[in-house]
């Protein structure tokens, strides 16, 4: 479970973009995080694994508060949490499979790391990701050569490499077509399933957002102004969180 409590983030220059923020998500779900640009959705995902500093507030993961925690503790918990981009963050002029086989950096040390040492069972556990998210016939081609839904499906296999509790996405269907949308929202849903992954989703499409997710939260300059059910959000609460009408939660 994660429990985001009383959050509040202000860049320097005085622009406010979190404020006051508190939810919980929980295993197995997909939470879905909508509202226009600039609500302050990316720097919300972005603190929870604290690429972001904020200002106050609990991020409640494991047992731990992630703000509380050491350098050495914070890459132990970040081990735990895949992190999906709208740009895929690939390093293309590798294979999929090495980058595949970079998720496990999380969990190796230094040195392995950097001379690239993979044991046989790393290699078998990477191929089987990517069959599991329909790139076997890609496994050995360079990642310059895949479409952006192949290489988003690639992003999404390094992250499982981790083997994440949870999955932090932000807008990594912004640049796809529809089908490579349909695909990539396929499998995050299945994850959550059949993983019991908690995958939290910085999205632009509400429709996207109403079919694959449990839980929405709506957020607009920085607050938090719709929360509950994905399924029964109604079109004038959708319309309201964008128009930024606080207190939304019931009608
Ligand atoms: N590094 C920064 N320094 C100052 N202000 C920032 C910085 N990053 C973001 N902001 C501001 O914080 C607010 C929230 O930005 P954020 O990127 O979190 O919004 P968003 O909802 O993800 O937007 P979009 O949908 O356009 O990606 C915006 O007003 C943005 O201009």
């Amino acid at each position: 479970m994660l429990e985001v409590k009383n959050l509040s983030k202000t860049y320097e220059g005085g622009k406010k973009s979190l404020r006051d923020v508190s939810f919980t998500a929980k295993a197995g779900e997909v939470t879905a995080i909508i509202g226009p640009s600039g609500a302050g959705k990316t720097t919300l995902l972005r603190s929870i694994n604290q690429l972001i500093t904020d200002d106050s507030g609990q991020i409640l993961f494991d047992g731990q508060n992630i703000r509380e925690l050491s350098r050495r503790q914070l890459k132990q918990t970040r081990s735990k949490i895949g992190m999906i981009f709208q740009n895929y963050n690939l390093i293309e002029p590798l294979t999929t499979i090495e980058n595949v086989l970079h998720g496990s950096l999380a969990r190796k040390s230094t040195i392995a790391g950097v001379l690239s040492l993979y044991s046989k069972q790393e290699k078998q556990e990477a191929l089987q990701l990517i069959d599991e998210v329909g790139l076997k016939e890609f496994a050995f081609n360079y990642c310059s050569d895949l479409s952006g839904g192949q290489k988003q499906r690639v992003g999404i296999a390094r992250s499982l490499m981790q083997h994440p509790k949870m999955m932090l996405c932000d807008e990594p269907i912004a640049s796809l077509d529809p089908r490579s949308t349909t695909m990539v929202m396929t499998i995050l849903r299945r994850l959550a399933d059949e993983k019991q992954l908690m995958i939290l989703i910085n999205l632009h499409q509400v429709d996207i957002a109403k079919t694959y997710a449990d839980h929405l939260i709506g957020l607009n300059n920085g607050r938090i102004v719709f929360d509950g059910q994905a399924a029964e959000a109604t079109d004038r609460q959708i319309e309201a969180i964008y128009s930024g009408v606080d207190s939304l939660v019931t009608e």
